[in-house]
């Protein structure tokens, strides 16, 4: 893991847009992995500034989204498609036949979960994934003891994650659904590279196990460990737990040129 520390949630942020525009300037093709929630916000919105500004051009980027609640219309405020839409596709002209995202009203939960992970292969594979990280290590919405290995499924949100996620429903608990479907954690390892966001002190633990503790099913985001190409992109609160934090800088500050590409 290549752990990046910027002094700012935003700076993190553009920092970890760089890396994304890079890949889509080098392969006009890309696939992306996309990931809701406030922590991707800004990159998006570097996003969105640089397809005005300099041209970005995603009109042949293939798009896949991690995950999605059950039971929402796509046209819910919390959808995640209703989300992705406002905060990304409406503003960067990504064809809508390349959108994916799973669909949390299908009637055969399994066989939208199967034909999504097929869309994924026929696609050529994830190029670069981008993900948040739940207070507790989740990613997508793989929550603690789901499988290293495990598909697109339907899961249970955990107690944590409903509480968590309450704010977005209007602090209202009961609302927020109680089952998604999200990318599994083999689907998530086979993207050629996985960019995770975290920002803020309420992450930092999560960040400091899923970083320096042991590969485990109870942290998701742990199993990074064993990626062979992720960044994290860190602001000052959420790496205040890493034991590590000043090597982190240390190797970042004195990294080639060439490869510098955040
Ligand atoms: N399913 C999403 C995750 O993909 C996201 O990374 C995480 C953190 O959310 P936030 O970025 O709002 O802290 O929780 C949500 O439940």
């Amino acid at each position: 893991m290549e752990v990046i520390i910027k002094k700012s949630a935003d700076a993190a942020s553009i920092a970890a847009a760089r890396v994304v525009a890079r890949l889509v300037q080098e392969k006009p093709t890309a696939v992306l992995g996309l990931a809701t929630g406030s922590t991707p916000l800004k990159l998006y919105k570097e996003l969105i500034r640089m397809h005005r500004e300099e041209d970005l051009d995603f009109s042949r980027v293939t798009t896949f989204n991690l995950d999605e609640y059950i039971g929402l219309e796509k046209t819910h405020a919390q959808s995640y498609y209703h989300f992705m839409h406002e905060n990304l596709f409406n503003h960067i002209h990504v064809k809508p036949e390349n959108i994916h995202i799973p669909d949390g009203m299908a009637p055969d939960v399994a066989a939208s979960c199967a034909a999504y992970e097929q869309q994924v292969a026929d696609a050529g594979g994830i190029d670069l994934q981008i993900l948040g990280i739940g207070s507790d290590g989740h990613v997508g919405f793989n929550e603690p003891t789901s499988s290293f290995t495990s598909r697109t499924r339907i899961k249970t949100l955990t107690r944590q994650t409903v509480e968590d996620n309450a704010r977005f429903f209007g602090g209202a608990e009961h609302q927020v659904p109680r089952h998604c479907i999200t990318m599994g954690i083999g689907t998530i390892m086979e993207a050629r590279m996985n960019l995770l966001l975290a920002f803020g002190e309420r992450k930092a633990t999560a960040v400091a196990e899923s970083v320096e503790g042991a590969v485990s099913a109870m942290m998701p985001a742990s199993v990074l460990q064993h990626h062979p190409n992720a960044k994290l992109f860190l602001d000052e609160a959420a790496a205040s737990a890493l034991k590590l934090a000043d090597y982190y800088r240390w190797v970042y500050e004195r990294k080639p040129e060439w490869q510098r590409d955040a």
